[in-house]
C-alpha cells in the first residue's frame, strides 16, 4: 500500500513550541512502507487551503535521513517562494502533541494558505518536481474536485477524494476524542444577574468553559467557511444538510475589504475589535426611543443592520472601525438566527459552530454564544471547538493510515 509521505515542520517562530513547516513529498513506498513518516491531508476550500499532517518519531534511521533531506528542500521552497502567502502559515496554536493514530504517537500539525494562490503553489510544485515524490494525496473541500485534474496532469499527483461534510463530521468526532476534555467549550456568564438581561451583543466578560461532548447526538453543526453549511447530526453516520447561507465568512471579508480598504482577515478583525456597530446600525431604541416591551426587544438590539447609513449625518460620524464591527455583527447575527431557527425547529438543544470564520474571532464566538442563549431563553447551548479549522483532515489521516474511518 502506498502511503502519503510528507515532511512538514512548522516554520513558525513561536518561541514556546517546537517549530517546524511544511511541505509535501512522497517517499519511495518500497523503501519506507509507510512507517514512521508524517501523513498528510489537504482541504481545499473556497478561501483557504488547509493542510494537516501527522508527524511521528521515526525509528528508522534511513527514514530520518530522508526526512532531514526533505526538510532542506522545504526550506528552499520557502525561500524561493515568490509570495509569502503561499508558503502557508503554521497554526502552531492548533498543534496537537502526543496523539496516537494507528498505534503510533506523534504530533498533528496544521498549516494553511490562501486558495487564491494555488497557481503559485503549482509553479513551485512543478519547479521542485513534486510529482516525483508524491503519487497520491488525500483531499477534500470543493478544491478536491476543482483542482483534481490539474494535480493529475500538471503534477502527476492523484487525489483520493473525501466529501467535505462526511470528513468534517468524522474529523470532529476524532478531534473531540483525541483532545478531550479541552476540545469543546462554551461561553458562560460568570455574573448570572446579567444573564438574559441584555440584548444579544457580544459580551466581553464572558468566559470560556470546557464542555464534555461525551454523548453528542443529536446536534446541529454550523460550518462557517466562505459560505455557511448547516447539518443536523443524529448519529456517527446519520446526518443531513438542512440549510446553508451564502452570507458567511467570505461575505464578511469581502464586504469589509470594500468598506474599509483592509486587505486581510486579521486586519478586518482587528478593525472590528475597535469599532462600535451601534453607530452604523439602527437600534430598537432609535425607533422606539427605548425598549419595545411588548415583545421583549431591548432598546440596544439591532433593529436594522446598517440602517443608519442612509443618513448623511450618521455617515459623517462613523469610522472604518465601526463599519468593520457592523459588518461582523451583521454576518454573525444572521448566521446565529438561521442556526437558532433550525435548532428550535428540529428540537435540538446543542449547536456546534466550526469553520475558520471563527479563527482569531472571539467577537463572533461570544456573540453567537450569548445570542443563542438569549433568544432561546437558555434552552440552547452554543458550543465551539478549539480546532475551528476544519479538523476533517484528521479523518483523512486516519483513513489513509489505518484504512478505516
Ligand atoms: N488568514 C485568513 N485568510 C482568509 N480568510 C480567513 C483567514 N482566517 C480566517 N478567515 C475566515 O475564514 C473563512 C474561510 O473559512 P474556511 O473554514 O477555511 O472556509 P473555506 O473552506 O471555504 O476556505 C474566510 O472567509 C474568512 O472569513
Ligand atoms: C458550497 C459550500 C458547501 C462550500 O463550502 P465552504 O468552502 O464555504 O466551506 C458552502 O459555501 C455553502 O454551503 N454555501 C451556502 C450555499 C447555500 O446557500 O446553501
Amino acid at each position: 500500500m502506498i502511503f502519503l509521505r510528507y515532511v512538514v515542520r512548522s516554520y513558525s517562530h513561536n518561541r514556546s513550541r517546537k517549530s517546524g513547516p511544511l511541505c509535501i513529498f512522497r517517499f519511495n513506498a518500497s523503501v519506507f512502507h509507510g512507517k514512521g513518516m508524517p501523513w498528510f491531508g489537504m482541504d481545499i476550500g473556497g478561501t483557504l487551503t488547509k493542510c494537516a499532517y501527522f508527524e511521528t518519531k521515526s525509528a528508522n534511521p534511513d527514514l530520518h535521513h530522508q526526512e532531514t533531506e526533505l526538510i532542506k528542500i522545504v526550506k528552499k521552497y520557502f525561500k524561493e517562494n515568490p509570495r509569502k502567502g503561499v508558503a502557508g502559515q503554521a497554526d502552531i496554536r492548533l498543534q496537537m502533541d502526543n496523539v496516537s493514530i494507528g498505534g503510533r504517537t506523534g504530533s498533528v500539525h496544521f498549516i494553511r494558505f490562501p486558495t487564491s494562490l494555488m497557481d503559485d503553489f503549482f509553479a513551485i510544485a512543478k519547479k521542485h518536481q513534486l510529482g516525483k515524490f508524491i503519487s497520491a494525496l488525500g483531499a477534500t473541500g470543493g478544491g478536491a474536485y476543482k483542482f483534481e485534474e490539474r494535480f493529475a496532469t500538471e503534477l502527476n499527483i492523484k487525489f483520493a477524494k473525501f466529501d467535505e461534510m462526511d470528513t468534517l463530521l468524522n474529523g470532529m468526532r476524532l478531534v473531540v476524542k483525541m483532545n478531550r476534555p479541552k476540545e469543546v467549550y462554551y461561553w458562560y456568564n460568570p455574573h448570572p444577574d446579567e444573564q438574559n438581561c441584555n440584548p444579544p451583543q457580544e459580551k466581553d466578560h464572558l468566559s470560556r468553559k470546557e464542555y464534555d461532548l461525551n454523548d453528542p447526538y443529536p446536534f446541529v453543526l454550523v460550518n462557517i467557511g466562505s459560505g455557511v453549511s448547516i447539518l443536523a447530526v443524529y448519529g456517527p453516520h446519520n446526518y443531513k444538510r438542512i440549510s446553508g447561507s451564502s452570507l458567511g465568512g467570505g461575505t464578511f471579508l469581502g464586504l469589509c475589504c470594500l468598506l474599509t480598504g483592509c486587505t486581510t482577515f486579521e486586519e478586518a478583525i482587528a478593525l472590528a475589535a475597535k469599532g462600535d456597530h451601534r453607530k452604523v446600525d439602527k437600534l430598537v431604541r432609535d425607533i422606539y426611543g427605548g425598549d419595545y416591551k411588548k415583545f421583549g426587544l431591548p432598546g440596544d438590539l439591532v433593529a436594522s443592520s446598517f440602517g443608519n447609513m442612509n443618513l448623511p449625518d450618521h455617515r459623517l460620524n462613523i469610522s472604518k472601525f465601526d463599519l468593520a464591527r457592523a459588518t461582523l455583527v451583521t454576518i454573525t447575527n444572521n448566521i446565529g438566527n438561521i442556526a437558532l431557527m433550525w435548532a428550535v425547529n428540529l428540537k435540538i438543544s446543542r449547536v456546534v459552530f466550526v469553520g475558520n470564520f471563527l479563527r482569531v474571532n472571539p467577537i463572533s464566538a461570544k456573540l453567537l454564544g450569548h445570542a443563542m442563549s438569549f433568544w432561546s431563553r437558555g434552552t440552547l447551548e452554543a458550543l465551539f471547538l478549539e480546532h475551528e479549522v476544519r479538523c476533517l483532515l484528521l479523518h483523512l489521516l486516519k483513513h489513509y493510515i489505518i484504512g478505516s474511518s
